[in-house]
Order: structure tokens, then sequence, then C-alpha cells
């Protein structure tokens, strides 16, 4: 018998009337309009209404037993998906991963890289016909595959990877191995036991000459049997921190034969008679990862959301200390401390998210320029997705623990989900470029940016700050202003880039390698590379806003945006108030001011917290929490998940009877 009360927690529904905006016009505005919002929302209900609530059991599932749950989750979520016949989510990305994922596939998608990485990664490496033969099939399923890159030696480093593809020129096909241990594929996504094909990045050998990295679609099992093919050693690495269901395999190659027209070739070409034809730029190779990091900026700004709306509406239904002591226990959100656990998480996950669709634009545009011939946009958009990705995947991870934090002790609770997002987020932070690495690609973009701008060139439009920043070395006058507060970031982003370069060319000078000084002026590299991401984030946020909207608001709506706005750019400057300082004097009483700033706005946001959660429009089978879902009945739902637990099935469990009880006796 079901515990939960039908009605909506009284708390709960207080706040949602008292608000000053309603969720749904949030909710219109946060997903684009009114047309996105029904697609995203259609798409739920047809995915999410009728999932069968087993998939509320994985936690209490072993290795083995989630992975076969997530296998028959993914095909049940495939069929919808290919019942309704759409192709690109609300947000204007492939349909895959989508928001449903969340909910359908909570212990994590084995064909996720299958659908999120391969599929692209064939579209953009390889030719129309490829991707008509390889691409189309994967898109069918009747094909699955993972992106094989890492070797339990090599992840970061891409030049030292160990695989080998060698041209046979009478046969016409490569021939692949994967020579020593440490360049076994490690890691990739579905490829355990899921994938009957991979795409290997390999070294490409003609005649035993290096030609560099190239792509490959290698069938690894038999397409009848599954069974794998011969001379190739696949299987599950074994249980991961998070990831339970994703299947992440390793795979050997002995002399594994593929045709010649396996090698993924819009832009370098191996001919029938060996000949080579280069890539018009080397890194193109590198592009599918520049489209994923894009990917996951989105993704870990749902996430943060996510944690925010379970956090959120947890400390709106309880009630812990009074501030009063005469006065009745108050909800926790009132506690002013508590909203600053809270309040900046949202402002960041929306702050992402703009940043995310500002991202994407570019992605687009470059992947058109891409397709006609031209790459100048390249390393300003490698720079831009990794920075994104970097300050995006790192500040969630610690956003979603200070969110659990933020729960007390029911936070801890895996059914508060809030462990399992953190887990996720995690893995963002090394998958897909290591992010201390990837910072350091951005610090290097930075220099060359600098030293364009002190021979007065033209910048990059996202570099483009620092061309009036290298002149103006401080604010002229302070009036606090959210334009101010964009402005002295920039500065302070400026000077740290000067100081940088300057200390990378003293190490020049004094007669240290390139490689030497970067290695050794790396930490100022990651902060500077930090400082311009925030900068990024913080204009996008502004301008969104500030400048002319796409879509008309409310004044009400725009109010509590401006809230938003506020918190997260004070928050902003107060964190980065050290490397402030070294700018502008800020005085005393200006930091004072700013510190009051931020109580006065965590106060603003107070009565529409709930609803700007609301807005972000989750649906509780991806909240998937006893926390945080829509009706606040938070105690029934974590006694009904404790009654669920196995162990409570028998009053005594046998391990008692056959240990604890003859232990106990034998010491009485
Ligand atoms: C760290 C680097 C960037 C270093 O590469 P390198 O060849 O040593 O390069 P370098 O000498 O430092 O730079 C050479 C040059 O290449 C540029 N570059 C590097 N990457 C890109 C890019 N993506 N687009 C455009 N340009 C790129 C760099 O900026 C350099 O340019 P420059 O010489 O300065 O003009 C690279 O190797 C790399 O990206 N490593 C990270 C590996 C990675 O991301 N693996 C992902 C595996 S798949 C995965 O994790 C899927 C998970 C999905 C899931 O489960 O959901
Ligand atoms: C959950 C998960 C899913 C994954 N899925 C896939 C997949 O589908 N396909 C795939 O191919 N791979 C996949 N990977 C692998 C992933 O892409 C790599 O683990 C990642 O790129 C990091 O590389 P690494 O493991 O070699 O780390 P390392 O590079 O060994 O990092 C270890 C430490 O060394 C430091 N370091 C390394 N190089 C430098 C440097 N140049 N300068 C400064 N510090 C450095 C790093 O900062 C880090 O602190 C996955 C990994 C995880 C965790």
């Amino acid at each position: 018998m079901s515990l939960l009360p039908k009605t909506v927690n009284p708390d709960l529904q207080k706040e949602r009337d008292n608000a000053s905006i309603k969720a749904e016009e949030f909710a219109v505005w946060w997903h684009g309009g009114k047309d996105r919002l029904k697609i995203k929302r259609d798409l739920e209900l047809h995915i999410l209404d009728d999932l069968d609530e087993d998939i509320y059991r994985f936690p209490n599932l072993s290795h083995e037993e989630i992975y076969n749950a997530a296998i028959k989750d993914f095909i049940k979520l495939a069929k919808k998906i290919q019942e309704l016949k759409v192709e690109r989510n609300y947000d204007g990305t492939d349909i895959w991963p989508s928001s449903v994922l969340w909910g359908a596939m909570p212990a994590g998608n084995p064909l996720a890289v299958h659908c999120g990485m391969v599929i692209e990664c064939i579209r953009i490496q390889g030719t129309d016909e490829q991707f008509e033969k390889f691409g189309k099939a994967c898109q069918s399923f009747s094909m699955t595959s993972a992106y094989a890159q890492t070797e339990l030696g090599h992840g970061t480093f891409i030049r030292g990877l160990e695989t080998r593809a060698d041209f046979d020129h009478h046969t016409d096909e490569f021939v692949l191995n994967t020579p020593t241990i440490s360049s076994y594929k490690w890691w990739p996504g579905g490829m355990g036991q899921s994938a009957n094909h991979c795409i290997v990045p390999a070294n490409l050998y003609i005649d035993n000459v290096c030609k560099g990295l190239a792509m490959f679609v290698v069938p690894i099992r038999d397409m009848e049997t599954h069974a794998p093919l011969p001379g190739v050693d696949v299987g599950d690495i074994g249980k991961r921190m998070g990831f339970a269901g994703v299947n992440n395999g390793y795979l050997g190659l002995k002399n594994v034969r593929i045709p010649r027209t396996n090698m993924l070739m819009r832009h370098s070409q191996v001919h029938r008679d060996g000949t080579f034809v280069q890539s018009p730029v080397s890194v193109l190779t590198y592009f599918t990862m520049v489209y994923i990091r894009c990917l996951i900026v989105r993704n870990v700004a749902t996430q943060l959301s996510m944690a925010a709306t379970i956090a959120t509406r947890y400390s709106a239904v309880r009630r812990q200390s009074p501030i009063n002591p005469n006065e009745p226990e108050v909800q926790i959100i009132d506690h002013l401390t508590q909203q600053k656990k809270l309040f900046p998480e949202m402002a960041n996950s929306i702050a992402y998210k703009l940043a995310f669709t500002k991202l994407y634009q570019l992605y687009e545009t470059t992947s058109q320029d891409i397709k006609h011939g031209e790459f100048s946009r390249l390393p300003e958009m490698h720079s831009l997705s990794c920075i994104l990705k970097v300050l995006c995947t790192s500040t969630t991870m610690a956003g979603v623990d200070i969110l659990r934090l933020a729960c007390g002790g029911h936070g801890y609770l895996s059914s508060s989900n809030i462990g399992n997002i953190y887990l996720d987020v995690g893995a963002s932070c090394t998958y897909e470029g290591e992010n201390t690495v990837l910072l350091l690609q951005v610090g290097r973009f930075l220099m060359k940016s600098y030293r364009s701008a002190l021979a007065g060139k033209k910048l990059a439009p996202t570099v483009a700050y620092l061309q009036n920043a290298v002149k103006e070395k401080s604010l002229c006058h302070w009036t606090g202003s959210w334009e101010d507060l964009l402005k002295i970031l920039q500065i302070a982003t400026a000077h740290k880039t000067h100081i940088t370069y300057e200390n990378l060319m003293a190490r020049l000078k004094a007669g240290q390698t390139e490689a030497e000084a970067a290695n050794n002026t790396g930490i100022e590299l990651t902060q500077a590379a930090e400082l311009h991401g925030i900068c990024f984030v913080a204009a996008t946020f502004l301008e969104e806003v500030t400048g002319p909207h796409s879509k008309p608001r409310s004044p009400a709506l725009n109010k509590v945006l401006g809230n938003l706005l506020e918190l997260f750019m004070i928050s902003t400057v107060l964190k980065y108030m050290h490397e402030v300082l070294r700018v502008h004097k800020l005085s005393e009483a200006e930091i004072r001011s700013l510190q009051t700033r931020l109580e006065d706005s965590l106060k603003a946001v107070r009565p529409d917290a709930v609803v700007i959660c609301d807005g972000f429009d989750h649906h509780d089978r991806n909240l998937f929490s006893t926390l945080g879902s829509y009706d606040g009945n938070v105690y029934e739902r974590i006694f009904e998940e404790a009654k669920r637990c196995p162990l409570n099935k028998q009053p005594v469990p046998e391990v008692i009877h056959t240990h604890l009880k003859p232990f106990m006796k034998s010491n009485l």
C-alpha cells in the first residue's frame, strides 16, 4: 500500500502561489520558446510516462543485472524514439542524447556513445558514401558501435597512441594491431559487449612509413552471432564509480583485416595504389571531440539544474530550527546560508545553458565552414569548447556536492539521486579531454592571441576583449554596474594573461625550450584560461538579460532574470576578488557593498526559487529523487524506498543465523 498522499506538500504549494512569476513563463524562456517546450514535453510524455517501474530498482542490482536492464531500457527507448520519427532535440542538437535519457536510463546508456558520438564522427570524418553506408546503419541500429580512441597507456596524448593500421597493397586492406598491453583500447562506452563495430583511431602506416592518425571502421563482432571476430579480444573493463550500465570496454586487435574503404576519408585519403592524400588541416581528426565537448556543456548545465531542483524543493519542504527562538521552525530555505548554497548553483546552471547556446551556434558555423574548405575558425572553436567544457564540468561537480550538502543527511541517500548526478558529472571532468589538459590548450591559445594583440593584429571575436584590456589596464571609474563587473573581470583576465605571457617569455629568454617554458608556466596558464572562460559566460548572461531579446518577455520575468544575473555577477567577482584587486583597488566600502549586494540578491531570488526550478521543467522520472519530486512528499518517498530495500525482505537475514549469532554466542 502506498503511503504517498495525493496532494502537494503545503509548503511547496505556498511557494508556487506566492511567486512573482509563473513557472510556465520561465519554462518557455528556458527552453527557447513555446514550440520547443512542446517538443520536449511531447517527447517526455511519449517516453517517460509509461515506463515500467523496474527502472527504479537499479540501485539494488549487481553490475551484470544493471547492464541487462540498461540494454532492455535502451531498446524500449530506441523504439519509442523511432516511432516518433524526430531527428532533432528541442535545442537543435541531435536527438541523442536527449532530455529523456536521465529518466529512461538512470544507470547510463550502453549505446550513448554510439548515438551521440559515433554517428556524428562518421558524418564529420567520413565521405557522403561512407555516411550512407555506416552512418545510416548506426542510425537504424542495424549496426552498434563504440568510439575506441583511448588506450590503456594513453588517453590524453593522442600522438602517443600505439594502435597501428598497415596498408596491404596486395589485398587492398588495412591490417590492424594493438601490439602491446598498453595499446589495448580501454574505456570506450558500449565496447564491452554492446557494440559490433568500433571507430578506431590508429596510426596509419603505408610501406612502414607513419602518415599520422586516421580513423577506421572496424567490425569486432559477428553480425549474426555477435561473437568476437577472429583476432579480436574484447570485454567490459569492470565496475566504475558510476556509469554502471555504460559497458565501458577493452579491445585488443591482432592482424584484423578491414577493406581500405573502411578508413574514414572525408579529409585524408588512401588510394588503391597506396597514394596518401593528407588532410588540409591535421587537427580535423580531432573535430568529433569538439562536438562532444559542446554537448557536455549542455548536459552538465541540465544536470546542475536537476540537482538544484532537488535541493531547492527539499529546502522548501524541510523545516528545521527556528530563526527567532520563540517562533516555529522555519523552512530551511529561509536560512541565508542555505540560500547561498542553493541559488548560486541555479544561476550557474542558467549561465552555462546560455553559454552552450552561443557555443553551439559557433559550432554549427564552424562545421559549415569546414564543409566549404574554410578552417580559420578552428582554433577559436577548439579553445572555446575546451574552456566551457572544463569550467562547466568542474564547477558543476563542486556545485552538485554543495547541493548534496544542502540536503543534510538525506542528501547522502542513494535515492536522493544527487550522488548519481555527481558521479556522472565527475566522469565528464575526465572524459573527452582531461580538464587540466584542456585548460593548458586554452592557455596556449591565449598566449598566441596575446602575442597578436601586442602586434596590433585583429583577434578572434571571443578574445577580442583582450585588445582593449591590454591598453586599459584598470577601470577609470567604478560604478558597480553589471557592465563594470564584467569589465573588471575582463581586465583581470587580460592582466593574468599579460603576466603569464611575461613569465613564459622570461623562461624562454633564460634558455628553456618552448615545451619546458610552457610546462613551468602551467599553473598560470590554467588560471588565465579559467578566467577567460568566466568572462565568456558572464558576457553571455549579461547580453541575454540586457541585450535585445529575441522573444518578448514580461517585466516580471526580466526582473527574475536580473536577480539571477546580479547574484551570478556578484558571486563571480567576489570569488575572483584576489585577481580583481590586482587591477583595480576597490575600497573597503566598495567590497562591503558587494557583500551586501550578494545578501540582497539571495533575498531577491528567494520568493521565486521554487518556480524557477519548476520552470527547468524536469519530469519526476528524470529527477528520479525521493527529495526532489514535484509534489514534495519527501518523507513518504524516503520511507517507501527504505521498505523496498532488499535487506528488509525478511526479518532476519540468513547471514545473521550463519555468522553473527554463532559469533555472539561464542562470546557469551
Ligand atoms: C590534449 C590534446 C589537445 C593535445 O594534442 P597534441 O596533438 O599534443 O596537440 P598540441 O601539440 O598540444 O597541439 C597541436 C595543435 O592542435 C590544436 N588542437 C588540438 N586539439 C584540437 C582540436 N580538437 N581542434 C582544433 N585544434 C586542436 C592545438 O591548439 C595546437 O594548435 P597550435 O599548434 O597551437 O596552432 C589532444 O591530444 C586531446 O584532445 N586529448 C584529449 C583526448 C580526448 O579528448 N579523448 C576523448 C576520448 S572519447 C571520450 O572520452 C568519450 C566519452 C563520451 C561519453 O562517455 O559520453
Ligand atoms: C567514464 C568514462 C568514459 C569514457 N569513454 C570513452 C570513450 O567512449 N572512448 C574513448 O576513447 N575514451 C573514453 N574515455 C577515456 C577518456 O577520454 C580519458 O580517460 C581521458 O581523455 C583522460 O585521459 P587519461 O585517462 O589518459 O588521463 P591522463 O592523461 O593519464 O591523466 C592523468 C593525470 O595526468 C595529467 N596530465 C596528463 N597529461 C598532461 C599534460 N600534458 N600536462 C599536464 N598534465 C597532464 C592530467 O591532468 C591528470 O591529472 C572514458 C573515460 C571515462 C572516465
